[in-house]
C-alpha cells in the first residue's frame, strides 16, 4: 500500500492560486491559539488544560524536543510506504485518532464529525467511553473506516459486558482500556471556571444509551439526568483496579487489547505478563499527573523491555511529522494524536479534523523522504541523535 500523503502539500498550494485558504492552520502548534478564538471560554479550557502547574504537557513538549533527526542522502526515498499493521488493523500510516470525549462542546457534529474525518482519511478512530454520540451512531458515521474502542471501566461487570458487547457488535476491533484516569486530576484552569462537561450532562450518550445502565436507574437519564449523571461517574470513577482483574476483559472481549497510560517500566512488563496485545506508552497528553516525566522518556526503555512481546503505542505531545518520525524511531508501532485535531474541529467541523489529520500525514511523509527514510523499517535510533 503506498499512499503520497505528501501531494496534499501540492493540493493546499493550487487551492491557493483559486483564492482558497485551508480551514485553519496547517501547523499544530499555532492551532491552540487560534482555537481559543472560536471556542467558548469553558471547552477551550478544558480541551488545552492539563493538570496542575502544566508542568507534563510541557515535559511532553521538551521530550520531543531533545531528539534531532540525522537525515540520510541518496537512498532513494522518492516513493515511500508508510503502510503497518497495528493491533490486526492494515493502516496506510502509524498514525490513530487519540480518544476524546465530549465531543458536543467543541462542535454540533462531535464525534460523528470526527470519525467521517478519520475514515476518510484511513486512520483508525478510537470512540471513548466518554463519547457525547453513542457507539452505533459513531460506527455509521465511521461506516469502512477502522475503529476501536476506548474503556473508562464501569464498577458494575454487567454493565462493562453490555459496552464491550455493544462494541464488538458495531464493528470496533479493538479496545484500549485507559488505566490513568480513575479519577479526574487536580485541573486548574477547569477549577478556576467550575466547568466540568460531564456534570452539564454532557458526553453521556454511551452509557446513557446502553439497556443494563438503564436498568440501573429508577428513574430514565430523560426523566431524572442528574442521577443517572452522577451514577456514571460514580461507577467509572469508584471501584479499585488491579492487575488480577484483567481476566475478566478478556473474557468479555476476544480481539486485542491494550493498556493506555502506562509510564513505568515495570507496568509495561506486568502488561506483557498478563498477555495484553499491546500498551500505549502515555500521560493523558499531560492532564493527569503535574510533574511526570514528559512521556517519549518513557519510550526508549519500555519498548527495550517488553518491544518483543507486545505492540508498544505512543502518545501525549505528538504535534508534527518530525514527532512522528521520532516515536517511531524510538519504537513505537504507532502514535495517537490528541488536541490538534480537537481544535481542528472547532475551527470547521469534520473538514476542519481532516485537515489536520492530512496536514501531519503529508508533514510525516515529507519528512520521511526529505531525512531518507522510505519505510518506517528504516527507522530506527540511528535516525535520531539525543542533544
Ligand atoms: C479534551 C480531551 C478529552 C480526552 N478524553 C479522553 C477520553 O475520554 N479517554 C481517553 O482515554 N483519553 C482521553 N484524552 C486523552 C487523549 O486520548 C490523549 O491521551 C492525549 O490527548 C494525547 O495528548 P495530546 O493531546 O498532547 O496529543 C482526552 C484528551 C483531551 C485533550
Ligand atoms: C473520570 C473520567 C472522566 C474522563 C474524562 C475525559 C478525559 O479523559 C479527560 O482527560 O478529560
Amino acid at each position: 500500500m503506498t499512499e503520497r500523503f505528501g501531494s496534499y502539500q501540492n493540493e493546499l498550494y493550487l487551492q491557493g492560486l483559486g483564492g482558497q485558504l485551508p480551514p485553519c492552520s496547517t501547523d499544530a502548534t499555532k492551532l491552540e491559539a487560534s482555537a481559543r478564538e472560536v471556542m467558548a471560554p469553558g471547552p477551550f479550557s478544558y480541551v488545552a488544560g492539563s493538570a496542575g502547574s502544566g508542568a507534563t504537557a510541557r515535559a511532553n513538549r521538551e521530550a520531543f524536543d531533545r531528539w534531532r533527526v540525522v537525515p540520510r542522502m541518496l537512498t532513494g526515498a522518492t516513493d515511500r510506504d508508510l503502510s503497518t499493521t497495528v493491533l490486526g488493523t492494515r493502516l496506510a500510516a502509524p498514525v490513530a485518532v487519540a480518544p476524546v470525549g465530549v465531543q458536543s462542546i467543541v462542535h454540533p457534529d462531535a464525534e460523528s464529525a470526527t470519525a467521517r474525518a478519520a475514515a476518510s482519511t484511513g486512520l483508525p478512530f478510537i470512540l471513548s467511553t466518554a463519547s457525547s454520540t453513542g457507539i452505533e451512531d459513531v460506527a455509521e458515521a465511521n461506516g469502512d473506516g477502522p475503529r476501536w474502542f476506548q474503556l473508562y471501566w464501569p464498577g458494575d461487570a454487567d454493565v462493562c459486558a453490555s459496552l464491550l458487547a455493544r462494541a464488538k457488535a458495531a464493528g470496533y476491533t479493538a479496545l484500549v482500556v485507559t488505566l490513568d484516569t480513575w479519577t479526574l486530576a487536580w485541573r486548574p484552569s477547569d477549577l478556576d471556571q467550575s466547568y466540568l462537561p460531564f456534570l452539564q450532562g454532557e458526553g453521556l450518550a454511551v452509557p446513557f444509551t446502553d439497556p443494563v445502565f438503564r436498568s440501573r436507574l429508577e428513574k430514565t437519564p430523560e426523566e431524572d439526568r442528574g442521577t443517572a449523571i452522577l451514577t456514571w461517574i460514580g461507577m467509572i470513577t469508584g471501584t479499585d483496579r488491579t492487575w488480577d482483574q484483567l481476566p475478566f476483559l478478556r473474557e468479555h472481549w476476544d480481539g486485542p487489547i491494550v493498556l493506555k497510560g502506562i509510564q513505568h517500566v515495570a507496568d509495561a512488563r506486568r502488561a506483557a505478563e498478563a498477555g495484553m496485545d499491546g500498551i500505549v506508552v502515555s500521560n493523558h497528553g499531560g492532564r493527569q499527573v503535574d510533574g511526570a516525566i514528559g512521556a517519549l522518556e518513557a519510550l526508549p526503555g519500555i519498548v527495550a523491555a517488553v518491544g518483543d512481546r507486545l505492540e508498544v503505542l505512543f502518545d501525549s505531545g505528538v504535534r508534527t511529522g518530525a514527532d512522528v518520525l521520532k516515536a517511531i524511531a524510538l519504537g513505537a508501532r504507532a502514535v495517537l494524536v490528541g488536541r490538534p485535531w480537537v481544535y481542528g474541529l472547532a475551527h470547521a467541523g469534520e473538514d476542519g479534523v481532516r485537515h489536520v489529520l492530512r496536514s501531519l500525514l503529508a508533514d510525516f511523509d515529507l519528512t520521511m523522504g526529505l531525512s531518507g527514510h522510505r519505510t518506517l523499517a528504516d527507522l530506527g535510533p540511528d535516525s535520531l541523535q539525543r542533544t
